[in-house]
């Protein structure tokens, strides 16, 4: 049995191979940019009002006459004299000469005529061309993950085509004869399956949409079999269930038998002791504990890093933030704990119902508190760690 620490170092030290794939901005959110992106239009590329208002040449008058009007989307050339004023709005083009805009509210209009009631700096609310980025400057790094800013931005620069790191396809394998699907009323001795639609719900918020489910009955041969399916599918492979010591758990020998070689198996942690973690060529498979709060709780703190690796995130794992412990804690164990917790304005309570078999209280968590193993007590207000579950990955 190996400690977290050094289960968690297997992961960090896993070398993942990227793929590149080119996508329609309008699929890239939550992608890790695989490109420098360089601007290549000057924005804005023309020079534009910033406010709805009147266009002039800066003077030490007040008293324009107004000559024409400038609308947004509108080309025209239009040449500004000194004492003249050309109507305009947010967005339009500001005349060659004009070099200031007067807003609206700053001006008394009286038919063609305008008196300003207070002068604006010379260069007002004029955005010059290339204010924000020149074009051929280095605009968005290689690595930077895209937010629906970052997209944003791309477009209004003409950029409709980029390269991304892929994310993997997910194979999740569910095992075990008790397992019954939904839609008929429950028969004796079985339970209605939940961890793979959990699994998938998981994986499509960190933005892991290409999900396969298999399942398997509790045979060796069924099992050998269901695995071989899923990883012709799979960049990974998750398995849920028969992974413990039981007569009936037959998924480390099915996957020895697929030659899916082990990089280790069971861990000092509760939940999640049995977790499995191993690899075949470039796909990695994680054996998770059958037990729905270990699959979800070995799922946030080993696997998902993993996925998010392969698709190039910088910080790949859950972000972690440190939280003051409501009550007194005691961890009789000798192992490290994940606790299902609430973290409200820096006050982390630890809820009842942390059986690994359970997700009542799981479902209203917004955080694992970790205990370490050598960790017996802590008094209310110790500080603790909190792996913070909300969100969408960082
Ligand atoms: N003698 C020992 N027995 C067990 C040990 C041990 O060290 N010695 N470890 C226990 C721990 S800890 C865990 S965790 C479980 C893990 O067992 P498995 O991974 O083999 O999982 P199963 O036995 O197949 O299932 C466990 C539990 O979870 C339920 N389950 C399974 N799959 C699903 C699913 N898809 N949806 C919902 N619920 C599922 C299953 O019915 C069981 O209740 O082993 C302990 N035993
Ligand atoms: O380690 Mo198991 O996951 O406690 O139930």
């Amino acid at each position: 049995m190996i400690s977290v620490q050094q289960a968690l170092h297997i992961i960090d030290t896993t070398l993942v191979a990227h793929h590149i794939k080119e996508v329609n901005i309008a699929k890239s959110l939550g992608y890790i940019l695989a490109e420098d992106i360089s601007a290549p239009i000057n924005m804005p590329s023309f020079r534009q009002s910033a406010m709805d208002g009147y266009a002039i040449i800066w003077s030490e008058d007040s008293y324009y006459k107004i000559t024409e009007e400038s609308k947004a989307g509108e080309a025209k050339q239009i040449t500004l004299q000194p004492l003249e004023a050309v109507r305009i709005f947010t967005g339009a083009k500001v005349p060659e000469t004009a070099d200031t805009v007067v807003m609206q509210e700053h001006v008394v209009r009286d038919g063609n005529t305008i008196s300003i009631t207070k002068m604006p700096r010379q260069g007002a609310n004029v955005r010059p061309i290339g204010e924000q980025v020149h074009a051929g400057e280095l605009v968005l790094k290689k690595g930077t993950r895209l937010n629906e800013a970052a997209i944003g931005f791309l477009a209004g620069l003409g950029i409709s085509t980029i390269a991304i790191y892929k994310s993997p396809k997910v194979s999740v394998l569910v095992t075990g004869n008790e397992l019954q699907q939904h839609g008929k009323p429950l028969k004796e001795g079985a339970i209605y399956e939940s961890n793979s639609v959990m699994l998938r719900m998981a994986l499509h918020r960190f933005g892991i949409k290409k999900v396969k489910t298999f399942t398997a009955k509790d045979t060796l041969k069924a099992t050998k079999k269901a695995i071989k399916k899923a990883l012709d599918y799979g960049d990974f492979l998750l398995i849920s269930g028969g992974i413990s010591v039981g007569d009936y758990d037959f998924v480390k020998e099915a996957l020895d038998l697929n030659h899916v070689d082990e990089l280790f198996y069971k861990i000092n942690q509760k939940p999640g002791k049995p977790l499995w973690f191993g690899k075949k060529d470039q796909q990695f498979v994680f054996a998770l504990p059958g037990n729905p709060a270990s699959a979800l709780t070995c799922f946030y703190v080993y696997v998902l890093p993993l996925l998010k690796k392969y698709a190039a995130y910088p910080d790949y794992h859950l972000p972690r933030a440190q939280a003051k412990l409501h009550s007194e804690f005691k961890n009789t164990t000798g192992k490290t704990l994940f606790l299902k917790a609430y973290c409200k304005n820096g006050s982390v309570s630890v809820l009842p119902s942390q059986q690994s078999s359970m997700l009542n209280t799981f479902a209203t968590s917004n955080v694992l508190v970790t205990i370490p193993e050598d960790v017996t007590y802590l008094e209310p207000q110790e500080q603790v760690t909190c792996i913070q579950l909300d969100g969408y990955g960082n």
